[in-house]
């Protein structure tokens, strides 16, 4: 790799890093899971910290401590472990990475139990040949102990020779205000410079790749503009409903779920200025693309009430209706999907409507930027019929792809204009690394570990999108909204549609995909 493509690292994927050589990698260093015993611990955590690990950026001397209030042993946890590793690696690989974890438990607000397990890591760095002895703390823990954890952390458990990083997981708040209680009490504890707020969504492939698709092509960045497009729907839909987890779900609802987090990020870097810098040395680097990204937050008009549409999925002969989960309760409001109109108010983007759609128990789960191109100039007049506007999409999953809807002649010896696609589907055009592309938790770890910060939350990012979020949920909360009731499996309320085609989106339903 030449030095330019070196430098760029930050946008390149996990697969063709392997074989870097980060400066963390020649120190000690120790990763505790708290909250090991959880889901997303097993689920996530542990097999990208056990992906880190297969593809060389973890060795055999760094020490993975699980910590959490169930009382384990080591060899039990590792047995708990073992089937969510199997299959990213051999049975040697999870072998041997299993060797690596141990177990400590104690409550979490415990600091006699978190010195115990302290005390493990340091004999554990006492052995290494490296002076410096680092620590990531991941918080895979419900937000309500948050701070207690942190406050034990800060009292017992900070590396003395090294850097200390915490990794923090959403929610970040329900609100403005239970979002600055959040932070108050978490910035009395950490500096902003070691706390990395995870939202999975920046460490997905296509996400990493928005800005390398608008600052490196000449040809987009151009038209990326209101001047020729005329929308942008981003939309997010599972084909499941909320499986289990509607305790959980009933008390955010799919705005605090998705929205908020998720989808505004992928808005923010879709919408933001050209950053000063993407790479290079120094930890100013990360600061650009934030900068960038509160900036764009801050001229974000308040949500229009008519131009949102909010639902609730009822069952059907297979399937559940929401309330059915003995979770929810009967008279539950929350919405499990939605749909809500932003506007820009900016020299771009003014007049510009972002649509951003979200849903569970939908008819099919995938996420996208769908960018609605304004329509060819006087074409019903010279083509004597109406020519449909380009759509550039970006499928962020499943199946990664950008595809840009084009119109040309009908092949033959008809002039008819068809609208048919410039077709990048990643499964063909990168068959070597596509099926090995990392896990969005995976990268974020390794950002973690090189100190790289501009895939994390910064706290203002958080406020300025709370500022967007807030008044809207405080109507939902006040009743202001009728909830419409959509059968599991549809595409959600006609409602949406309605509004979607109101703001600017068109739809003609004549363009078929022929895979
Ligand atoms: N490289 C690749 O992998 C490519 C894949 N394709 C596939 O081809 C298929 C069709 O392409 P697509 O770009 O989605 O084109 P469509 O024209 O089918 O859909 C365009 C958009 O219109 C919305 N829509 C659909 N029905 C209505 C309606 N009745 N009223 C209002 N809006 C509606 C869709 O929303 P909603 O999502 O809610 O249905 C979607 O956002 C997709 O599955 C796509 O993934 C196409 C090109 C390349
Ligand atoms: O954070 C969340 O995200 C998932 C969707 O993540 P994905 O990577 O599978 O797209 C969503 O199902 C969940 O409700 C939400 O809390």
């Amino acid at each position: 790799m030449g030095e330019v493509g070196r430098a760029n690292c930050a946008l390149l994927s996990a697969k063709t890093m392997a074989g870097h050589e980060f400066p963390f990698m020649k120190e000690a260093l120790s990763v505790v899971v708290i909250g090991a015993s959880g889901d997303l611990a097993k689920k996530k955590t542990y097999p990208s910290l056990f992906s880190l690990y297969t593809s060389g950026f973890l060795s055999d001397s760094n020490m993975i401590c699980g910590y959490a209030r169930s009382k384990m042993s080591d060899d039990e946890f590792r047995d708990k472990m073992r089937p969510f590793l199997i299959k990213h690696g051999s049975d040697d690989q999870v072998e041997s990475f299993l060797r690596l974890c141990i177990y400590s438990s104690g409550g979490y607000d415990d600091a006699k139990a978190m010195s115990a397990a302290a005390a493990k890591l340091e004999a554990h760095e006492a052995q290494q040949t490296s002076s410096k002895a680092n620590r990531v703390y991941y918080f895979a823990i419900p937000p309500n102990v948050f701070t207690d954890v942190a406050a034990i952390i800060k009292e017992v458990g900070m590396s003395t020779t090294g850097w200390t990083r915490v990794i923090v997981e959403k929610p970040f708040g329900k609100d403005s205000e239970s979002f600055e209680q959040l932070d108050r009490d978490m910035s009395a504890i950490f500096t902003e410079d070691i706390v990395y707020r995870i939202d999975h969504y920046l460490g997905k492939e296509m996400t990493q790749n928005l800005s390398s698709l608008r600052f490196a092509n000449t040809f987009l960045e151009p038209i990326w503009n209101r001047n020729h497009i005329s929308s942008v729907m981003i939309s997010f839909k599972e084909d499941f409903g909320t499986q289990g987890r509607g305790g959980y779900f009933d008390q955010y609802g799919i705005i605090r779920d998705v929205m908020q987090n998720h989808l505004i990020q992928v808005l923010t870097l879709f919408a933001m200025e050209p950053p000063t810098k993407f790479a290079g040395e120094g930890s100013e680097i990360s600061e650009h693309v934030r900068d960038e990204k509160v900036k764009v937050l801050r001229a974000f008009d308040p949500v229009q009430l008519d131009e949102v549409v909010l639902g609730q999925y009822l069952g059907n002969e297979k399937e559940p209706g929401y309330k059915e989960d003995k979770t929810v309760p009967d008279d539950s409001v929350t919405p499990t999907y939605a749909v809500v109109v932003f506007r820009i108010n900016n020299p771009r983007w003014d007049g510009v409507p972002f649509i951003m759609r979200a849903g569970k128990a939908l008819n099919e789960r995938k996420t996208e930027i769908r960018i609605q191109f304004k329509r060819p100039p006087a074409s019903t007049f010279m083509f004597e019929t109406d020519v449909p506007a380009n759509e550039l999409v970006v499928r962020v999953q499943p199946g990664e792809a950008i595809y840009m809807k084009t119109n040309v002649k009908e092949p033959g010896l008809s002039n008819d204009i068809v609208t048919t696609e410039l077709d990048l589907s990643y499964n063909k055009r990168f068959q070597d690394t596509y099926s090995q592309l990392p896990d969005a938790y995976t990268r974020l770890i390794l950002d973690t570990l090189r100190g790289d910060k501009s895939s994390f939350v910064r706290d203002d990012e958080l406020r300025e999108s709370w500022k967007v979020f807030t008044p809207l949920l405080k109507s939902i909360e006040d009743k202001r909204f009728k909830l419409i009731p959509y059968e599991y499996g549809s595409r959600g309320p006609e409602q949406a549609d309605e509004l979607i085609m109101r703001v600017g989106f068109k739809y003609t339903g004549t363009y078929k995909w022929h895979p």
